[in-house]
C-alpha cells in the first residue's frame, strides 16, 4: 500500500488536558480532515461513552468522500470471549470498515496493569482479531508500548506482534506511548521488527521527549507506511506526533504523496479550525501552520529574505496555505520597514532612506520606552505619517477630563472632551462603564456627525500590560486596543505611567487609523 495517514485527533487528541470536544464539534472536524485527505479517521472508543457511540451513528448517515472512520477499542478484557465483551461487540456495532484494537506489548505492563499471564495477553490479541475478522472487519493494531516493550523483553514484544499478524491485521502499528523513544532506539528496532513480520508497519508516537514527528520520520525512514498523529499534536499528556508537520515533511520534503497540492494548502486553515473548534487558542510558532512560522523580525533575516525567501524560509509558505509576514520592532533594520510601508500600501518612493532611517530610530527609542510595534501596527503606520507627510490629523484635542464617582455601590464615570473637527469646536460629555469606556463613547459621540461611518467600528479588545511591576500603582503601562469595522480589524498601542492616557493615546489611534484608511492613506 501507498502512505497512509491516520488521525486520532478525535480520540487520543481528546485525551489532551482541556480538549473537550462535543458530539457536533467532532462531526465538523471529522468533516474537514476528510475534506484534507485524511485516509483514516479515528472517530472514538464507542465502548467509553454515550457521545462516542452518537459519533458512530451519526457517521453512518454522512458521506465521506475519502477517508475511512474507525472505531478504536482495547482488545478484550481478560478471561472472557472476544463475542461477550460489551466493548467488542460496540465495534462490531459501530458500522464502521475498519477497527483499532490496542494491546499490550510490554510484559512489564501485562503483569502490572492488565495483571494477567504472558499467555493470556497473546490470546487476548488472537481472540479478538479472529472474533473481529470474522465479523468481517478490517484490524488496524496498534501495538501499545511497543518500544518500550521491545527494549525490555524483545522476545515478547515480537510475539504479540507476530499474534496480531497471525490472527489478520492489517498494519501493525508500533506505539511509542510513552513518548520517550529517541530516533535511533526507533531505527534500530523497527530494523529488527522488519526482520520478523512481514505485515505493514506503521507508527503512533507520543511528544513527552519533544521528538514525535521526528520518530515517526525516523520510522518512515525504516519503512514504516501508516502515520498516526493529530492536529496540532493534540492528546494524552504532551500529545501526539502532529501530523501538521508529519504530512508536509513526507510531501515537501521526501517527495511523497499523501495529499493533493490543493488539500496540501489547506494544511493551515485545518489547523485553526480544529483549534479553535477545540475551543485552544492556537499557538503562534507551529511549524507550518503558525502564525509565526514564515514571520520574521531581525532586521539582519529581513533583508534577506527581501532579495530571496529561501535565504530563511525552508519551504515557501504558501505550498502549506501560510503566508509570509514582516514585523517592525527594535530588531528592525530599514529592509523590515521597507517591506512593512510597502504591504501597508505606501508607495515606497514617498520614503528616502533618510526618512526610513529616521523612522528606524523612533521606533527603536520608543520600543526603549515600552511601546511594541509589532503587534499595533496601525500605530507604526500613523507614527509613519506624523514623522514624514506634513501630517495633518483628523481633528485637534484641546483637552480632555474623565473622573469617576462612587455612589453606594454603584461607580459611575464620565468623560468631557473638548476638540477641533473640520474647523469646528466641539464640546462633548459622554458616561460610561468606566473612564476608558466613557472617553471612547465621548470621543465618537463627538466624531459622529463629521463621520457618521464611524459606527461601522468597535472596540473588541482591551489589553493592559504592566510594564514595570516593581514601581506598584506608579508603573508604566502598555495598553492595546484592537478596533475593527465590517470588514478587519487593527490595533493600536498607548504607553504611559497613567493608564487613562496610555488608553486615550491607543483609542485616538484607533480612530485616526480608521479615519486615514478610508481617505486611502492619504493618496486618494
Ligand atoms: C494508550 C492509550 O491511549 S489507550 C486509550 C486510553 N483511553 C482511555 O482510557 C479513554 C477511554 N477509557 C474509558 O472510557 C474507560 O477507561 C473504559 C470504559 C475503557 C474502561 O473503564 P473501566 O471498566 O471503568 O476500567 P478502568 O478505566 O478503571 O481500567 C481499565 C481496565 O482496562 C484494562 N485494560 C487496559 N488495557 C487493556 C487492553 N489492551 N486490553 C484489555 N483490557 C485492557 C485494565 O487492565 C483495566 O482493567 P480492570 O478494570 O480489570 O482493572
Ligand atoms: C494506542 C495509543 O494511543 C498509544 O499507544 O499511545
Amino acid at each position: 500500500m501507498g502512505l497512509k495517514t491516520y488521525d486520532t485527533t478525535l480520540r487520543d487528541g481528546s485525551q489532551g488536558e482541556g480538549v473537550s470536544l462535543s458530539l457536533d464539534d467532532k462531526l465538523r472536524i471529522a468533516r474537514q480532515l476528510d475534506r484534507f485527505g485524511i485516509d483514516f479517521i479515528e472517530g472514538g472508543w464507542p465502548g467509553s461513552n454515550p457521545k462516542d457511540e452518537d459519533f458512530f451513528r451519526e457517521a453512518q448517515n454522512m458521506e465521506f468522500e475519502h477517508a475511512e472512520i474507525t472505531a478504536f477499542s482495547s482488545t478484550r478484557r481478560a478471561n472472557m470471549k472476544a463475542s461477550e465483551d460489551p466493548n467488542i461487540l460496540k465495534l462490531v456495532d459501530s458500522g464502521v470498515n475498519y477497527v483499532t484494537i490496542f494491546a499490550k506489548s510490554w510484559d512489564f505492563h501485562v503483569t502490572e496493569a492488565l495483571e494477567v499471564p504472558l499467555q493470556e495477553n497473546i490470546d487476548m490479541i488472537t481472540d479478538t482479531i479472529n472474533f473481529l475478522r470474522a465479523k468481517g472487519l478490517n484490524v488496524i493494531y496498534d501495538a501499545e508500548h511497543f518500544f518500550d516493550g521491545y527494549v525490555n523483553n524483545p522476545e515478547y514484544a515480537l510475539k504479540t506482534l507476530k499474534a496480531a499478524e497471525d490472527a489478520g491485521a492489517e498494519v501493525l502499528v508500533l506505539c511509542d506511548t510513552n513518548g520517550g523513544m529517541l530516533p535511533s532506539q526507533v531505527r534500530e528496532i523497527m530494523q529488527e521488527v522488519k526482520k520478523h513480520v512481514k505485515t505493514d508497519l506503521g507508527i503512533h508516537a507520543h511528544n513527552d521527549g519533544n521528538l514525535a514527528v521526528a520518530n515517526s520520520l525516523a520510522a518512515y525512514e525504516e519503512g514504516a507506511v501508516h502515520f498516526q498523529g493529530t492536529v496540532g499534536g493534540l492528546g494524552e499528556r504532551c500529545g501526539n506526533a502532529d501530523l501538521c508537520s508529519i504530512i508536509p515533511s513526507l510531501q515537501l520534503k521526501y517527495e511523497e504523496r499523501l495529499v493533493s497540492d490543493e488539500q496540501l494548502k489547506q494544511l493551515k486553515p485545518l489547523y485553526f479550525f480544529v483549534t479553535e473548534t477545540a475551543n485552544l487558542i492556537p499557538k503562534n510558532n507551529m511549524p507550518y501552520v503558525g502564525k509565526s512560522a514564515f514571520t520574521h523580525k531581525g532586521g539582519i533575516h529581513v533583508s534577506a529574505v527581501r532579495k530571496n525567501p529561501n535565504t530563511y524560509e525552508h519551504i515557501q509558505p504558501e505550498l502549506v496555505g501560510n503566508e509570509r509576514r514582516v514585523l517592525v520592532s527594535e530588531l528592525a533594520g530599514k529592509s523590515n520597514l521597507k517591506y512593512k510601508l510597502k504591504e501597508l500600501g505606501f508607495k515606497l518612493e514617498d520614503f528616502s532612506n533618510e526618512m526610513i532611517r529616521k523612522l528606524i530610530k523612533r521606533v527603536k527609542k520608543l520600543e526603549n520606552q515600552g511601546y511594541q510595534f509589532e503587534g499595533a501596527e496601525a500605530s507604526l503606520i500613523l507614527l509613519a505619517f506624523r514623522e514624514f507627510k506634513g501630517y495633518k490629523s483628523f481633528y485637534e484635542i484641546e483637552d480632555f477630563r474623565t473622573y469617576s464617582n462612587n455612589r453606594g455601590e454603584q461607580t459611575h464615570s464620565e468623560a468631557v472632551v473638548k476638540m477641533t473637527v473640520k474647523g469646528e469646536k466641539v464640546h462633548i460629555a459622554a458616561e460610561g462603564d468606566g473612564p476608558v469606556n466613557a472617553l471612547d463613547n465621548c470621543f465618537r459621540k463627538a466624531l459622529v456627525s463629521f463621520y457618521p461611518e464611524i459606527t461601522e467600528t468597535k472596540l473588541i479588545d482591551y489589553k493592559v500590560r504592566v510594564l514595570n511591576g516593581n514601581d506598584g500603582t506608579a508603573a508604566k503601562v502598555r495598553v492595546l486596543i484592537e478596533t475593527a469595522d465590517l470588514e478587519k480589524s487593527w490595533t493600536t498601542i498607548g504607553v504611559s505611567t497613567n493608564i487613562i492616557q496610555a488608553s486615550w493615546d491607543a483609542l485616538l489611534d484607533s480612530i485616526e487609523y480608521w479615519l486615514l484608511i478610508e481617505d486611502g492613506l492619504g493618496y486618494k
